[in-house]
């Protein structure tokens, strides 16, 4: 029997988080061969992996385009073999993730991230129940190394904790777990940063926008998605307007 979407996204993301722990293990390279051996081996294993399992199907790969033509509007994966390249190559850390999303209609139907180091793996099939429990002092999930300042002043503003973590991937599903209650990023990203984190935030009752609120759309010609917002419901209302009342520019 053929497996679904949401399990095969499962499955890839699996395999490709397994793929990526041996080589690490394994590895006596320097940290920018083993990043560059890590994108490359597991952007191969999914791009061959569904090119067997779903021939029609062409993929979006932060490592390139692979399989049939696209056509706007129609199936395409979108997928980050290894976001989180840099925390991949820092030994210990547990930040980075293997992301496969599926997208129909420019919206995210099926997806999966696995963050290997911690032996997780979420999909939409199965999207964790969120915490019922209240905020006391909100906490933000922020790129480790390059926290845009915006993040800070509204941080302050609203009198947020400010987590910081490697990976879009890691720092979307820290939302859905409940281990932080919100991340927001600007000033550049990629629709495979995003779309399959966010396919299981949305799954799992999350706010999910770009940080003027507008729709986050897939598969557009240019993948380029420069910023987002995923936070508990609770939140969006009040980090909205901290960002809407800012300055043109300044986020
Ligand atoms: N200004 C920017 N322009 C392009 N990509 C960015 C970016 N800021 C963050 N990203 C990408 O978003 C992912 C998470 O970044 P961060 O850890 O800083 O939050 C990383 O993906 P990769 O690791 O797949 O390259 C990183 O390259």
């Amino acid at each position: 029997m053929s497996v679904d979407d949401h399990e095969l996204a499962a499955g890839l993301a699996q395999r490709a988080g397994e793929c990526l722990l041996r080589l690490r293990e394994e590895s006596t390279s320097d940290p920018k061969a083993l990043g560059d051996a890590g994108d490359a081996a597991a952007h191969r294993l999914l791009v061959d992996a569904l090119a067997q399992e779903r021939p029609d199907d062409p993929v979006l790969s932060e490592h390139g385009v692979a399989g049939p033509e696209r056509v706007a509007g129609q199936r395409v994966w979108i997928v980050d073999p290894l976001d989180g390249t840099r925390e991949f190559t820092e030994p210990g850390r547990a930040d980075w993730a293997v992301h496969v999303a599926l997208a129909e209609g420019h919206e995210v139907i099926a997806s999966a991230v696995a963050l290997p180091a911690q032996g997780i793996v979420l999909d939409t099939g199965e999207p964790p129940k969120q915490p019922t429990h209240g905020i006391a002092r909100p906490r933000i999930a922020v790129s480790r190394s390059r926290p845009p300042e915006f993040v800070t002043e509204i941080a302050e503003q609203i009198g947020a904790e400010l987590v910081p973590m490697g990976s879009a991937g890691a720092k979307i599903t820290a939302v859905v777990l409940g281990e932080v209650d919100a991340y927001l990023h600007g000033g550049g990203q990629y629709e495979w940063d995003s779309a399959a984190p966010v396919g299981i935030a949305r799954a799992a009752g999350l706010h999910t926008s770009r940080l003027d609120g507008s729709e986050l759309v897939y598969d557009r010609p240019d993948p380029w998605l420069p910023d987002l917002l995923v936070c508990r419901r609770e939140l969006a209302v009040d980090l909205l307007t901290a960002l809407s009342d800012r300055p043109e520019g300044s986020r």
